[in-house]
């Protein structure tokens, strides 16, 4: 990856617009996806501040940071290990880590949020470094699910406020969405879209409605999965049934004996891995892919949607994602989620 900062210009609200260089970036959360944003921000020449709540955290974020260069390094430097080595260690050396947002902010050009997926948590850490961070600063957040606009409301940078959407794992994904609300300028737009460039991403613009593209129709795809393969377990028609009073239909003998013998669902969560794999041209199936993501991620974004669309069947929840979740099999990160992990 070429070492490039990003040379951006970018209006004010007043006629002034003035060369502004994104050249510090704050990462605030240093999981999965702030480790990938950090080391993608660094890979590109950026100087990189990555906050957490603890060291040993952090601690964990720069080994994420690592693992992925890693495997960016055997195949940029498969006959030079020496030369892999000291570019691992050259990105790494452009990402410092604090515990402290608020100093964080300070010299920074832009923020990215990528902490836990909760309104009033987001909307709590914006309002506190508003206050601290300088003017010029954009704020943008990686929710996947959250109003932009309810998060920004919490700020008085509104204009300078969007959603910078990555996808996980970041160093491989190429798509980044960014959102603009009614109240961003198209300064802070353009700003967004070039930092997603300069990225090595290539950029999409979204409109601030629930989950903007990909989510939207992701993890609806995801949740009719997990609902294919969970029937049969939940004792389907009576349970459906109480559930939607309104569809209640009198159940025949033989399909009552069809669900109590089907106890594990219309297929098994293999099959239907296999299925999107092989017939839909996947790379992952979706219980794969919702244990690579994180079924609290997953559970949080559905939740968010059925908050905007009560009415929406396809935002229904689903027992046996709460249920895991709840148990703290998260998927990948944890070693357990639908499938287990070493
Ligand atoms: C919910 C949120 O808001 C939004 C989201 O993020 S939704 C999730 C979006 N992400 C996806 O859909 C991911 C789908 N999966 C994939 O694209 C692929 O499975 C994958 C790229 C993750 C891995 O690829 P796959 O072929 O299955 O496995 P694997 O052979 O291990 O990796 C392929 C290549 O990617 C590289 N790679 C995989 N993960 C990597 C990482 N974290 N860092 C660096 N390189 C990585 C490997 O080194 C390998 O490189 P090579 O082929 O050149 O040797
Ligand atoms: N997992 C994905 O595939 C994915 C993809 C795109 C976007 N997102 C979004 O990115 C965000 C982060 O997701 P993730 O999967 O990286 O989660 P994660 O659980 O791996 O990491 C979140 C990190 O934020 C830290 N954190 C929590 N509250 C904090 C605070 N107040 N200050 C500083 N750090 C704090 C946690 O300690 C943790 O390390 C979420 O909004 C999620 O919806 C996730």
């Amino acid at each position: 990856m070429a070492f490039a900062a990003s040379q951006i210009v970018r209006g004010f609200s007043s006629s002034a617009v003035r060369n502004v260089v994104i050249k510090n970036v704050t990462i605030i959360g240093g999981g999965q996806m702030g480790a990938g944003i950090a080391q993608v921000a660094a890979s590109t020449g950026h100087s990189v501040t990555l906050v957490d709540t603890s060291d040993d955290i952090l601690k964990k974020s720069i080994k994420l940071i690592e693992g992925s260069l890693k495997r960016v390094a055997k195949k940029k430097f498969s006959d030079k290990p020496e030369a892999g080595e000291e570019f691992i260690k050259k990105i790494v050396q452009k990402v410092s880590t604090s515990t402290d947002a608020e100093s964080a902010v300070q010299g920074s050009d832009l923020v990215v949020e990528a902490i836990v997926e909760n309104l009033k948590i987001k909307q709590d850490l914006f309002s506190r470094l508003d206050k601290l961070a300088p003017s010029h600063t954009i704020f943008a957040s990686n929710t996947s699910s959250l109003s932009i606009c309810d998060i920004a409301s919490s700020t008085n940078r509104q204009d300078r406020f969007g959603g910078l959407h990555f996808f996980n794992p970041v160093a491989m994904m190429k798509l980044v969405e960014v959102i603009g609300t009614p109240a961003t300028s198209q300064d802070t737009l353009d700003s967004l879209l070039d930092f997603s460039k300069v990225l090595g991403k290539t950029p999409v613009s979204c409109k601030d409605t629930s989950g903007f593209i990909v989510n939207r129709l992701l993890v609806p795809c995801m949740m009719e999965a997990i609902r294919l393969y969970e029937r049969g377990v939940c004792t389907c028609c009576f349970y459906s049934s109480f559930k939607h009073p309104s569809s209640f239909s009198p159940i025949p003998l033989t399909l009552l004996i069809f669900c109590f013998s089907n106890l594990s669902g219309d297929a098994s969560k293999e099959d239907i891995d296999i299925g999107m794999k092989l017939g839909a041209g996947y790379p992952m199936g979706p219980f794969e892919l919702a244990d690579y993501v994180g079924l609290d991620i997953v559970k949080a974004v559905i939740e968010a949607f059925k908050t905007k669309d009560p009415k929406n069947p396809l935002f229904d929840s689903s027992d046996l994602l709460n249920k895991l979740v709840a148990e703290g099999k998260l998927g990948i990160k944890t070693g357990e989620g639908f499938y287990k992990h070493k």
